[in-house]
């Protein structure tokens, strides 16, 4: 596989570097061409205004015309020539600058249309105004703005639509469709991207299949999406489409969800709504601890509760800011796009994980400051991390612009374990605890959430998200199924570690039922 751009943020900086370097190229091509292109633009002038004017009777005129054809020519044929030499040049010079570093394929420009898709749909994001390029924040802050600098033209949004009608995305597809149409009657004559001839059949055509997927499939399966409702009138007015009354949307928490649910309790947490009641979070508080360790006496944790059962918790302002920017500086160059595990135990590449990561072993850290944050890690846990059984290494991870990580939980083994590892990760047992360390703040989206437990957390640099991925007893608790939601602005990046049962079996005991909850720091 080749290694994609859009799925980081970091990937995409270096992009800006090596684009600047192919654009100062071109822009020296171009002042060179252009004053190549003024001798043969006066020559032109030259005989244009003999022709309008003077007679070649005129001795005068009959000399300069026997110069334009004897030594004018001579030198317009070799800027000619001279400009034919720089354009090679400049084609030999950028064609090798790029085969010798990685440049973005067609599959990048896809992962981006799908991820502005992707954007719009869990943040609800105005059709109006993100063609312009304008988008408003999802946060804990006040509402901010991000406008770019550039606009969407008809023929971007035309491309995006296409994309999203080749997913089996029609709803999406249609918006798109009808955002291309009134991108054309905004770009001035002589600009104009893309024909009203070439969308609207595509969006009558959409529009038709739209409505015969939803009348014969229904609004929603594997491979396709529509409205619920049809686009035509007189099939929306039908019986079936009357909705008796308005659906009201009531959370679900603590239980198992159907996918379908889900995914609308994380789309809405993401956007930040609360699914808990002021009763669910009466009991969340804040406390200073030092977690019976001496390494937190001095400057103890400030947990901020965030739920207690599953109990999962911040502890703000534990990572330092140089640390924060050693542990990007260590992981940059490592970055490859992250895999998952295939249900037959190997890795791949991922549509449901969207970023880049890095496994950084502490002693490959000359600075020692990795082994410094994991004895916190410990302290700030309670947990032994001193050792390949008892925890993993740090796995550093960038996302992309619309970068994310589907629901999932951090504990694997309900079942036995498969695959190359099984051997090892019976003996080290499962993912007991989530130590994640926000590397950057997100200005917007970026947030992880719980949906089964109604949790939103947003990221906060140098701040650590810590929840117990199995009881007491070591039984793996689903509540605690979370996912990172699609970043809106801005880069993220985080750090894990991942603290396992068996070696912890000295400091952690099973409780006194079997279904006892750790709820420490
Ligand atoms: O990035 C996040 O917010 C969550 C990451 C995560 O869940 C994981 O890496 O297992
Ligand atoms: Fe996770």
């Amino acid at each position: 596989y080749s290694e994609d751009f859009f799925s980081s943020t970091s990937r995409l900086e270096q992009l800006v570097g090596q684009e600047e370097v192919v654009v100062d190229k071109l822009e020296r091509y171009l002042e060179e061409a252009y004053h190549s292109l003024e001798t043969v633009r006066s020559y032109v002038t030259s005989f244009r205004e003999m022709r309008a004017g003077s007679s070649i009777h005129h001795p005068v005129e009959a000399f300069l015309m026997l110069r334009r054809l004897t030594v004018d020519w001579d030198i317009v044929e070799d800027d000619l020539r001279r400009q034919a030499n720089q354009t090679q040049e400049t084609l030999r010079s950028i064609g090798g600058f790029r085969a010798d570093r990685p440049f973005p394929e067609a599959d990048d420009l896809h992962g981006a249309a799908v991820a502005l898709i992707r954007l719009q749909d869990t943040y609800q994001l105005n059709m109006t105004q993100l063609p312009r390029g304008h988008i408003a924040s999802f946060g804990p802050e006040p509402a901010a703005e991000f406008q770019s600098a550039q606009e969407l033209t008809a023929r971007d949004c035309l491309f995006i639509g296409r994309h999203a009608f080749s997913r089996g995305l029609y709803d999406a597809a249609i918006e798109w469709f009808e955002a291309a149409l009134w991108r054309t009657e905004e770009e001035p004559e002589g600009a104009v991207t893309a024909t009203r001839d070439e969308i609207e059949p595509l969006l009558t055509s959409t529009i038709k299949l739209h409505d015969s997927v939803l009348e014969e499939q229904g609004p929603r399966g594997e491979d396709w999406r529509t409205n619920p409702v049809p686009i035509d009138r007189r099939l929306a007015e039908q019986e079936r489409y009357q909705p008796p009354r308005l659906a009201v949307f009531r959370p679900r928490l603590h239980q198992p969800q159907a996918e379908a649910e889900e995914e609308e309790h994380y789309q809405r947490l993401c956007r930040g709504e609360r699914l808990r009641s002021p009763a669910e979070e009466a009991d969340l508080s804040c406390h200073l601890t030092s977690n019976d360790s001496p390494l937190l006496l001095l400057s103890p944790l400030r947990v901020e509760v965030l739920s207690r059962q599953p109990y999962i918790v911040m502890l703000h302002q534990l990572v330092t800011e140089t640390e924060v920017s050693q542990f990007q500086e260590l992981a940059g160059p490592r970055l490859a796009t992250s895999r998952h595990r295939h249900p037959d135990g190997e890795f791949v590449a991922s549509m449901s994980r969207i970023s880049k990561n890095a496994w950084i072993p502490d002693d490959e850290d000359p600075t020692g400051m990795l082994a410094r944050v994991t004895r916190r890690v410990a302290a700030s846990s309670g947990l032994k991390c001193d050792n390949d059984m008892a925890a993993e290494a740090f796995q550093v991870a960038n996302y992309g612009i619309g970068g994310l990580y589907v629901t999932h939980t951090d504990h694997h083994m309900a079942e036995v374990p498969r695959g190359p590892h099984a051997h090892w990760e019976t003996m080290i047992g499962d993912r007991l605890a989530t130590w994640m360390v926000y590397l950057s703040d997100v200005p917007a989206g970026g947030a992880t959430v719980f949906p089964r437990a109604g949790v939103t957390v947003w990221p906060e640099r140098g701040s650590v998200a810590f929840w117990w991925n199995l009881n007491a007893a070591g039984k793996g608790d689903d509540d605690t199924r979370h996912a990172a939601c699609p970043v809106l602005h801005g880069s993220k990046w985080v750090s894990n570690k991942w603290i396992h049962y068996n070696e912890q079996f000295r400091t952690k005991p099973c409780g006194l039922t079997p279904d006892a909850i750790h709820q420490t720091p």
